[in-house]
């Protein structure tokens, strides 16, 4: 048997334990114990033992398509289910699309411009059930889609739902957790003082320290401080000692409903995060690009110059996650904070209009900014 015939006979024998093994206070532990030998081994399955985490070694290198634009967005999904076909529709840019599987063998890069944003969409190659584990060009579409900011999961609206739970779990193998944010755990190792543990928050998912050590030691950490500020889950807990999980929100792209009828697109329509679509009849794209917009997490900055009015047609994109005037400062070219005196601001981060702010205001969609430079 090969060696990663033997890793996944494992897995299965673990999982199989798993399974018989009872929920409740007395095997706690040993799910936890199990729950840390599944995650090491399906590491060493993915990355070859030494089980360093997925992304980090040069083999696990996506397809090389260099980031541009305001944010990053990947298609993934089984083949022929239009990816090729919807970047064309949004970007304009071709790729090749056609009735056969595998019509795409490389990732093509298009831009899309909505909001003024420049968003950078790749079309990627369809992947199957084990794409994470290695079959077809699996392991570099799911290394690429770890590098965007948002997923699509495009999906076939004739074909079975099964579909979306196959993808799901090709992504979360390779150390995506789509739709989540990373858990508020603070853990640390070091020299010497054992195994440090806090929790902050009552723990009620099967987290505590006699799990939390038996996880250690299967890691063979014998000295950390773990401090749990909320109430998380051992394979929460495990994710946070793996480290390199990406944490990426997830979009559901139904396509093809010119395929389906009225009746099937009315229960598809009630799901929660997801678009029905056409991308060959380009139905609803309007629809989608919002939603694109939502997810990514942007905002628009105008620019105001010193007695003119603002300039509304070239807005500079923020993440909401750093939306500073620092950032917006070094957005507009490099240098510009050298110069900096305050700036100030119109719009809704501002108290009055305008505030006159420093340079670690936080600011909000649509506000408008003009920079004041020391004299
Ligand atoms: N009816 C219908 N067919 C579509 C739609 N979008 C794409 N197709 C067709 O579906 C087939 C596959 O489309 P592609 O765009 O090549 O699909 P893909 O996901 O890129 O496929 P791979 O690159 O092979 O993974 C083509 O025959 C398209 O014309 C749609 O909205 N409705
Ligand atoms: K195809
Ligand atoms: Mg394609």
């Amino acid at each position: 048997m090969s060696d990663s015939a033997t890793i996944e006979k494992k897995i299965e024998e673990l999982e199989a334990e798993m399974a018989r093994t009872q929920k409740n206070k007395a095997t706690n532990y040993h799910l936890g114990t199990l729950k840390a030998k599944i995650a090491k081994l399906k590491s060493e399955l993915l990355h070859g033992s030494g089980g360093k985490s997925a992304g980090t070694k040069n083999a696990e290198r996506g397809f090389d398509v260099t980031k541009s634009g305001d944010t990053r967005i990947g298609l993934v999904g089984f083949p022929s289910v239009g990816k090729s076909t919807l970047l064309t529709s949004l970007t304009g840019t071709r790729s090749e699309a056609a009735a056969y599987e595998f019509t795409t063998l490389t990732c093509i890069p298009g831009t899309m411009k909505y909001k003024g944003a420049r968003i950078q969409v790749l079309d990627l190659p369809g992947i199957i059930e084990g794409a994470a584990g290695g079959r077809g060009r699996g392991r570099q579409v799911i290394s690429t889609a770890r590098t965007c900011n948002l997923i699509l999961v495009v999906l076939d609206s004739a074909k079975p739902v099964t579909h979306k739970k196959i993808i799901e779990q090709e992504l979360f193998s390779f150390g995506i957790r789509i739709n989540q944010e990373p858990p508020d755990i603070k853990f640390f190792k070091k020299e010497q003082g054992g195994i440090g543990y806090q929790e902050v928050v009552l723990q009620t998912k099967g987290m505590n320290a006699d799990v939390a050590r038996l996880v250690c030691k299967e890691y063979k950490i014998s000295c950390a401080e773990i401090i749990l500020r909320e109430d998380v889950t051992v394979d929460q807990f495990i994710d946070v000692i793996e480290g390199n999980r990406a944490y990426i929100p997830v979009l559901y792209v139904f396509n093809k409903i010119d395929a389906i009828t009225i009746e099937e697109l009315d229960i598809l329509d009630q799901m929660p995060n997801y678009v029905p679509i056409s991308s060959q009849h380009k139905w609803n794209l309007e629809e989608l690009m919002e939603e694109i917009w939502h997810r990514c997490n942007m905002i628009r900055i105008y620019t105001k110059p010193q007695g003119q009015i603002p300039d509304y047609d070239e807005p500079v994109i923020l993440h909401s996650t750093n939306p500073t005037i620092e950032e917006f400062c070094n957005r507009l070219h490099r240098g510009i904070m050298s110069e900096f005196n305050y700036a100030w601001v119109w719009g809704k981060s501002a108290k009055h209009q305008p505030q006159r702010c420093g340079k670690e205001h936080m600011l909000c969609d649509e506000d408008i900014v003009q920079i004041v430079k020391k004299v």
